[in-house]
């Protein structure tokens, strides 16, 4: 987590939690434990999240491939009452994982963080309620795995146009060469949204 601007790590048996820069988003990094075969390590372990601040119980696990490099995903949320946190990590290559926070009343509504995920690293980020998501990919092959707390109900699948220009995303992908989905191509835009959380 060297080089990422945060408050102080917190840690607790496998786990250091850094918080970033919108309130209740954390930056993950799991001990591995190297030898001569490889390494292991406890990718979720209830017991050292919440004991770093994270108590989100989660439901589901979900797992992506998208094999174009410039494949965008985003931005989405559930609304509430099937709203959800996620942990992301990547399981293999690489991409540029992108918040904004979507919480009305937070002093930092609309902004958003971008942050690097890769498979040789490893590192997780922790995305609370609240927040829209979506991602980039660096490389081609990418496979992302993330968990997350509520089930998927298509009902409250919301997205945030990608390239809505008052986020300010600089995604490392021109328009023209983006891969996106039909729906992710014409996503509202923020403040066309209804307001949930
Ligand atoms: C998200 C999801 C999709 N699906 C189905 C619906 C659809 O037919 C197909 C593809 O769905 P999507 O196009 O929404 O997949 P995708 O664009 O990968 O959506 C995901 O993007 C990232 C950025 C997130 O943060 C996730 O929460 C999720 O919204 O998979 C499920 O069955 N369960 C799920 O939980």
């Amino acid at each position: 987590m060297a080089g990422i601007e945060g408050g102080a790590i917190r840690s607790h048996g496998n786990v250091e939690a850094l918080p970033l820069a919108l309130e209740g988003v954390f930056l993950i990094k799991t001990r591995r434990f190297g030898d001569a075969r490889g390494f292991f390590t406890e990718t979720y372990s209830r017991r050292d999240f919440v004991a770093v601040g994270i108590e989100s119980v989660f439901v589901q696990d979900n797992q992506s491939f998208s094999a174009p490099r410039g494949t965008i995903r985003g931005l989405h949320f559930q609304t509430p009452p099937h709203a959800q946190a996620k942990l992301v990590r990547v399981l293999r290559g690489a991409i540029l994982d992108v918040v904004v926070d979507i919480r009305r009343h937070s002093p930092t509504f609309g902004r958003h963080l971008a942050v690097e995920l890769d498979h040789a690293e490893g590192l997780q980020l922790f995305v609370p309620e609240g927040f829209a998501h979506g991602f980039c990919t660096l490389t081609p092959d990418v496979e992302v795995f993330y968990k997350v707390t509520d089930v998927y109900a298509p009902a409250c699948d919301r997205g945030i146009a990608w390239n809505d220009p008052a986020l300010g995303i600089d995604w490392p992908v021109a328009a023209a060469e983006a891969s996106l989905s039909d729906k992710d191509r014409h996503q509202p835009l923020l403040s066309e949204t209804e307001p949930v959380f």
